[in-house]
């Protein structure tokens, strides 16, 4: 953090948030509309049966992986968008200094399309559905076996139970989604300037080659505590706009 001021001022810390801002409703309806539905197929109960026939926690664990398949897609062109806006580390134009290469979000989207084509903007999106496919079932087990846990039979979980359990949620799935998450984020610097890696599998093997097993863990701490917050609201919001709306 003191590094990040002392380089880029205050507004280093916002650096590449425009575009997460953009996406988030588009990613997040996609994730949770296609896990309500594919629930919905699987058990034929709607979300306001389901506290007294619960689903059971394969069904939710393969909704969960088919929403989180989903919503990589939408969500690769905008993080590839985050990822290299964040990495650009060069301080704010100062008179005399080149500019940086990317000049904001829209700029970043249009120079990728233009030098590396449209697939260009999908770059690490393997990895991204590598990364959330599997995590985002963990998400949806957790915070169902968590509201399980502490709300009594037939009864919805109160707002604390859903804070509580979407922030462990959102925990738990960043804990697992680390180690892919740091190669994705690689993947989609490379070829940037130069192809350094030759696919995931060796972007893995130099990755542990050169800075060891730890290097999978990188981020985790600050993954976590951004974790908590985010999903306590995010299952909040989903929770009472169903009971609203439902
Ligand atoms: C890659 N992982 C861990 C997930 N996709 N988890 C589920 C949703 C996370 C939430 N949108 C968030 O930004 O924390």
């Amino acid at each position: 953090m003191v590094k990040i001021y002392r380089h880029e001022s205050l507004l280093g810390f916002f650096k590449g948030m425009s575009f997460p801002i953009a996406s988030i409703a588009v990613v997040n309806s996609v994730l949770f509309g296609v896990y309500s539905n594919t629930l919905l197929v699987l058990t034929a109960t709607s979300h306001q049966e389901r506290r007294a026939q619960p689903p059971s926690y394969m069904h939710i664990f393969l909704a969960g992986c088919t929403g989180g398949f989903l919503q990589a897609y939408c969500l690769a062109p905008f993080d590839l968008i985050k990822v290299r806006l964040q990495n650009q580390t060069e301080p704010r134009a100062q008179p005399g200094s080149p500019p940086p290469r990317y000049q904001g979000p829209v700029h970043c989207a249009a120079s990728i399309f233009r030098e590396e084509g449209p697939r260009g903007l999908f770059r690490g999106a393997w990895a991204l559905t590598l990364r959330d496919t599997p995590t985002v079932g963990i998400y949806f087990i957790t915070y169902e076996g968590l509201c399980r846990q502490y709300t009594p039979e037939g009864q919805n979980p109160s707002s604390a139970t859903v804070l509580v359990a979407g922030g462990f949620a959102g925990i738990a799935s960043w804990v697992a989604a680390t180690p892919l998450d740091v190669i994705k984020s690689r993947m989609q610097m490379d070829g940037l300037r130069r192809r350094v890696y030759q696919g995931m599998l060796d972007c893995m093997v130099s990755s542990i080659r050169q800075e060891g097993l730890g290097v999978f863990f990188r981020g985790v701490t600050i993954n976590s505590a951004r974790a908590f917050p985010v999903n306590a609201v995010t299952f909040l919001s989903y929770e009472y706009l169903l009971r609203w709306w439902g």
